[in-house]
């Protein structure tokens, strides 16, 4: 997968790229399938966020792998955890040292189609952290957080702290949602940075299927999360640092899947799509789920019960 397809999105501390369509839409419901099964069966709850409970934004929820109870290596510790929305994680126990415990991911992430893992890995990205060696987790992100969100929940702002090297991957199935990302309070900035007195922030917008990766100090001093909404009015999509990005990819994409000679029909047809968006009242939000991908920044630890 060619990294030319990585798109940088302007904001003012540079650190977010983003790959639209990372995955195509059969591979998007195969693995939404796949993933509600892995968890232990479909959501009971969908409709209970159509009541007063809709506002509700789970807490950080990034360190918990960190804390979860270690399960001995190698052992499945799969399975949806209900805290505000349903999230699970896979591929083993982060220590706070950064260390990780591991265990087995599901086969869709790592040794079966399609292969999220290993994916992520061909971007090279990781390469600098993980020595660019070997295939899937040795050689990308070894670590991976569900979340799902139903229609009305969000995450509070957080950072992922100090556990994981600074980039995350972040594939997004089911529904788009709008990162919101902010500038720390000053006590917060990285020594040497001079914090503006005024926070500033950056709204962007995440389709299903897009793999938006965040790094540097938008990682690791800036703030991201998730307003538990509905949906997205028009003027906040158009507010998004990628929504012209977004419809120039998309335009490109068509001419591109077309062909030479029905190329401009086909980016006649985006421009329509995009016309009847900007003239609409904006888009409510689905089910939306997250596939956090990282690398912890410790050993992956081997030995019996990952101990050693
Ligand atoms: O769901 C997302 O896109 C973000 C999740 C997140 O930031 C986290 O769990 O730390
Ligand atoms: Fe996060």
């Amino acid at each position: 997968m060619a990294n030319s397809r990585l798109v940088d999105v302007p904001t003012p501390v540079p650190g977010i790229r983003i790959l639209y369509d990372f995955i195509n839409e059969a591979e998007e419901a195969y693995l939404l399938e796949k993933i509600d099964a892995a968890g232990g069966g479909p959501s009971t709850t969908s409709s209970s966020a159509g009541d007063g409970e809709a506002a509700a934004v789970r807490a950080t929820r990034s360190d918990e792998a960190g804390s979860a109870t270690a399960t001995s290596a190698g052992k499945k510790s799969w399975g949806w955890k209900e805290l505000n929305g349903r999230s699970m994680y896979w591929g083993g126990t982060v220590l706070p040292s950064g260390s990780l415990i591991p265990s087995p991911f599901p086969s869709f992430m790592d040794t079966a189609w399609p292969n999220v893992l290993d994916r992520i890995a061909q971007l090279g990205v990781y390469d600098e952290y993980s020595g660019g060696e070997g295939k899937g987790k040795e050689r990308g992100p070894n670590h991976c957080l569900v979340n799902e969100y139903l229609p009305g929940q969000g995450i509070m702002p957080h950072t992922d702290g100090p556990a994981y090297h600074p980039l995350t991957s972040t594939l997004s199935l089911g529904s788009h949602t709008v990162l919101c990302l902010r500038s720390p309070p000053a006590h917060l900035a990285a020594p040497g940075t001079s914090a503006p007195s005024e926070v500033q922030s950056v709204d962007i917008l995440l389709p299903p299927r897009s793999l938006v990766l965040l790094s540097g100090e938008l990682y690791s001093t800036w703030l991201h999360g998730i307003q538990p909404l509905k949906g997205d009015s028009l003027p906040s999509l158009r507010g998004c640092a990628n929504w012209d990005g977004w419809w120039q990819f998309q335009l490109a994409a068509a001419a591109a899947a077309a062909g030479e000679d029905d190329g401009e029909a086909a980016r006649q047809e985006v421009r329509k799509a995009r016309e009847l968006a900007e003239a609409g009242k904006g888009w409510e939000r689905g089910k939306r789920v997250s596939l956090t991908c990282r690398r912890p920044r410790g050993k992956v630890r081997t030995g019996l019960l990952g101990l050693r």
